[in-house]
């Protein structure tokens, strides 16, 4: 296997307390072999390596570890963003429009619309991307995304609990997706997600998709307190969900209850609070207490939330920036939530997590010995950049499982 080293970096980001203090070194190295992580350490100690790298003093720091999308879709909805800028409000039907457009597309389009966005999407530094299902809605329709989707990313989340579609009885489409659709769509995805919100699925629905999710062996996800306050963060909790996701409504409790899942007596997994800064502004919701959540011993992740409806944007770096200069976090708690924090709510900061091809793969979000060489190298000497240069194009090159995309 060859190796390559990465030398010469002012500011490296690991995320590992153990390797760094506070997860951070000065003047460091790391070698790459092969499509994990090999050594990492101060540059004066580096190993010999086939090829070198310089990266002439700037930060080098994980991949972006995005951890909630909805890629796989055709159309756009500029119209309706238009009408929101204008003072509408936001609201869940507008799925509708996007689930007819993408019912009409056909493979090619949607793979086509796909592969740009993860192109974008890596442009920015991105290395690992989480894609919903949800703009199909038919049994057909939902394996048919369900099939586009694990062919580009990392992770897939079944999500036909997304809308009730125009044309069903509620009824029927929660027997629906918590039946037949389920069964076919399971083999080709690795988790479980519903819209827990007033006009998509209520506490007795949300409950009875959470419910078959777990009986398929599959893990959950929910769209939770994202309108206003709602059951779904504590329901996110009761059943052991990896994360709840948008949760700008939130009682104490809710975030007592976020943060005592990492710590209480329960079997159950941790929940992660996933916070989706961009998706916040593109409705002109409140933002997500990320500063509460973390105050209260909470973890958090950030993601871009890539959507036509509500966030039509891949770019991490605007959502680490919005939540320093909007949300009240550090640059490093940012960069943590936007790396490691992608990686707990997707269950993939250790080794042996299964790819949609059913290939295990090293840990990500991380920078360690043994980790995936997702790495993203900054034109700039360090992270607090990406908030103090909001906007400004700071990919330099990017790593991903040691082959260089940007
Ligand atoms: N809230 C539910 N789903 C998406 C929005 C989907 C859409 O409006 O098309 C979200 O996470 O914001
Ligand atoms: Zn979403």
């Amino acid at each position: 296997m060859t190796t390559l080293l990465i030398d010469n970096i002012g500011e490296l980001t690991t995320n590992d307390d153990e390797l760094a203090t506070a997860g951070r070194l000065r003047d460091a190295a790391v070698l790459v072999e092969g499509n994990r992580i090999a050594w990492v350490g101060p540059a004066a100690q580096a190993p010999a390596a086939d090829t070198r790298f310089d990266a002439a003093g700037q930060a080098l720091l994980p991949g972006w570890v995005d951890s909630h999308t909805h890629m796989v879709f055709a159309g756009d909805r500029t119209a309706e963003f238009e009408a929101r800028m204008a003072g509408e409000s936001y609201a869940a039907g507008g799925i509708n429009v996007t689930v007819n457009a993408t019912r009409a597309a056909s493979d090619e389009t949607l793979e086509q619309n796909l592969r740009r966005l993860i192109a974008e999407a890596r442009a920015g530094g991105t290395t690992t991307i989480e894609t919903k299902t949800g703009y199909g809605l038919t049994v057909a329709d939902e394996v048919r995304l369900a099939r586009i989707a694990g062919r580009h990313a990392d992770a897939v989340t079944f999500l036909g609990a997304h809308l009730v579609p125009a044309e069903a009885n509620p009824a029927d489409y929660l027997d629906l997706v918590t039946g037949p659709m389920l069964t076919a769509v399971a083999p080709h995805v690795s988790a479980v997600d519903v819209f827990c919100e007033t006009g998509a699925f209520d506490e007795a629905a949300t409950r009875r998709v959470l419910e078959a999710a777990s009986a398929a062996g599959l893990a959950t996800r929910v769209h939770g307190n994202q309108l206003g306050h709602g059951p779904g963060v504590q329901l996110a909790v009761e059943y052991g969900a990896l994360s709840v996701d948008h949760v700008g409504f939130l009682t104490e409790q809710d975030i007592e209850a976020l943060a005592a899942s990492w710590t209480g007596p329960t079997s159950l997994p941790g929940t992660v609070a996933t916070v989706l800064p961009a998706c916040d502004l593109s409705t002109r919701m409140p933002l997500a207490p990320a500063r509460n959540l973390l105050d209260a011993g909470a973890r958090i992740a950030i993601a871009s939330n890539c959507n036509p409806g509500t966030s039509y944007t891949s770019s991490m770096a605007f959502c680490v920036a919005t939540a320093v200069l909007q949300m009240g976090l550090t640059i490093h708690e940012a960069v943590r939530a936007a790396t490691l924090g992608g990686a707990w709510a997707l269950g993939m900061h250790e080794e042996g997590w299964l790819d949609p091809r059913g290939i295990a793969q090293p840990a990500v979000g991380v920078i360690c010995p043994g980790a995936r060489a997702d790495l993203q190298l900054l034109a700039a000497p360090s992270v607090t950049h990406l908030a103090y240069r909001p906007g400004m194009p700071l990919t330099r090159a990017v790593w991903r499982a040691g082959i260089r995309v940007v």
